[in-house]
């Protein structure tokens, strides 16, 4: 569904160097970045911020030509086929919406089946289906500006799949959204990707998408790509350890003690991380031993401690 190869796109920036003269830099925002996505994938994309996540969005839709590489998006070049790729993709960005403001959500749809072309039977259906299951039928109706930002991404994500694309490609979609529309945005998607197979391209910086949803996370910094593979074994890969959050009777210094790393002091409370390998028992015993220790818990590193702690051992890793 998506082939990308050996993908750069550097842009020329012009910087002031003294009050006059500007020199010209040149960025690679994404560096030799190659991954492919297969058909019914869900597929996590993340990374930093200015990591290149937008950029290689930006070359798999068409808006921006990559500069050295090349990439194939249902088997289309997106950059030279742009107008027929987009009757084959979806794509909505969270922070932007492809709804007329002042138009009902309903005219809006409607203008959208015939940007697309869509058969005015196979509209009917399909938008009955979506209303359905993204709850719109309360504000179908009402002007896109009046809608809430739950409301009008439910608007937006049922105008990229009113003409059914293959593949759904997401920028942020979850942005800004109380717990109760990211829960039903997030359930949507996941029924739209094992029950009608539509292939989702992610990105996010939220990690709870990246959890409930995708098996598989491509994680890119600086340009490149420093991780692509399953979720479960980036942990393995990333020994983020177990978080043990002690909370002395009083604050103290932050705990020196071997493998233990203070990660967070704030009052008595101190979080410290523990390689996998490392004693929790033992640690305990020497805190008591040392301090009066009112409460203690002990979890695992969760994929907040994960993430982090790969974006700063970045370039360590193997693909
Ligand atoms: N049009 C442009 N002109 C110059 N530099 C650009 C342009 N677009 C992006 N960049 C630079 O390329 C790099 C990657 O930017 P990009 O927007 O792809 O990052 P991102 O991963 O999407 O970040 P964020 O999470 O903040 O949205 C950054 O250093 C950015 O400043």
């Amino acid at each position: 569904m998506i082939e990308v190869a050996g993908v750069g796109k550097s842009f020329t920036v012009r910087r002031r160097a003294g009050r006059i003269r500007r020199s010209r830099t040149t960025v690679a925002a994404v560096d030799d970045v190659s991954f492919e996505v297969a058909a019914g994938e869900f597929v996590g994309y993340l990374g930093p911020n200015g990591a290149g996540k937008s950029t290689t969005i930006k070359m798999l839709t068409g808006i921006l030509t990559p500069s050295s590489g090349s990439v194939r998006v249902c088997g289309l070049d997106p950059s030279r086929q742009r107008t027929t790729l987009a009757r084959r993709i979806g794509v909505v960005f969270g922070q932007r919406t492809t709804l007329w403001w002042d138009l009902p959500l309903r005219d809006s749809l409607t203008l959208i089946r015939h940007l697309y072309r869509v058969d005015a039977a196979a509209h009917r259906a399909r938008l009955a289906e979506l209303t359905g299951l993204l709850e719109l039928g309360p504000f179908l109706d009402t002007p896109v500006r009046q809608l809430s930002l739950g409301q009008r991404m439910r608007g937006d994500l049922a105008a990229a799949l009113l003409h059914d694309p293959e593949l759904l490609v997401l920028d942020e979609p979850t942005i800004g959204l109380d717990v109760v529309s990211k829960a039903t945005v997030r359930e949507f998607l996941a029924r739209l990707n094992s029950e009608r197979g539509t292939t989702i391209l992610l990105t996010t910086h939220d990690l709870g998408d990246i959890e409930r949803l995708c098996r598989r996370v491509m994680i890119i910094d600086h340009g490149r790509l420093a991780y692509d593979g399953d979720l479960s074994r980036l942990r393995a890969t990333v020994d983020a350890g177990r978080m043990l959050v002690v909370e002395f009777a009083r604050p103290c210094p932050p705990i020196s003690l071997p493998d233990v790393i203070v990660e967070r002091v704030q009052g008595p409370r101190q979080w410290l991380r523990l390689p996998r390998t490392a004693n929790a028992a033992a640690v305990v015993a020497a805190l008591a031993d040392r301090h009066e220790v009112r409460d203690i818990a002990l979890r695992d590193a969760d994929i907040e401690d994960v993430v982090a702690r790969l974006y700063r051992q970045v370039g360590t890793l193997a693909k």
